[in-house]
């Protein structure tokens, strides 16, 4: 696989645990680019939603190829993702659904509560996350493939 882009977002909550994991994402050959969509710092009490939105959408745009985004519990980063048309968003806080998220599942975003997962999970999570991919060729394929024409239809 070719180095990839992977945004990332984090209400003021999760700020911490974003710097060390786009640190960490900043220093793997795995990875291109890092785009932060912020916060920066944890004076900025924006909502999960407004970070976590802007960057699905630079998924859904392309301008991404994946995402990691961190709030209190994952959960409201997760549900606002995944409103996002094309984007598929869990929340993994082990590493057997980090795993399948991917490879079931073609997940792009992976979001995750810094008041659930210590830091040093997170990173393996993460550095583990970078190392698998998707088969299209998979018997998982028209499985995803059924949640992306719902999304069409509607
Ligand atoms: O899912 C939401 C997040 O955990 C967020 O960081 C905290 O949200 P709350 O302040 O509404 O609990």
């Amino acid at each position: 696989m070719s180095p990839i882009t992977v945004a990332v977002a984090a209400d003021n909550a999760g700020v911490a645990l974003k710097k060390l994991i786009a640190e960490q994402l900043e220093g793997d050959v795995r990875v291109a680019e890092v785009l932060d969509y912020g916060v920066h710092d944890d004076s900025d009490d924006r909502a999960y939603p407004r970070l976590g939105l802007a960057a699905a959408e630079a998924v859904a745009r392309g301008d991404a190829d994946r995402a990691v985004l961190i709030c209190g519990t994952g959960i409201g980063m997760c549900i606002s993702a995944n409103k996002v048309d094309g984007v598929r968003a869990t929340v993994a806080h082990d590493s057997y659904s980090a795993e399948r998220s991917i490879k079931s599942n073609d997940c792009q975003v992976l979001t995750m509560g810094s008041r659930v997962i210590g830091p040093e999970l997170a990173k393996r999570l993460v550095d583990e996350w970078l190392g698998y991919s998707f088969d299209p060729s998979s018997a998982s394929a028209a499985k995803v493939a059924y949640i992306t024409d719902y999304e069409h239809q509607s």
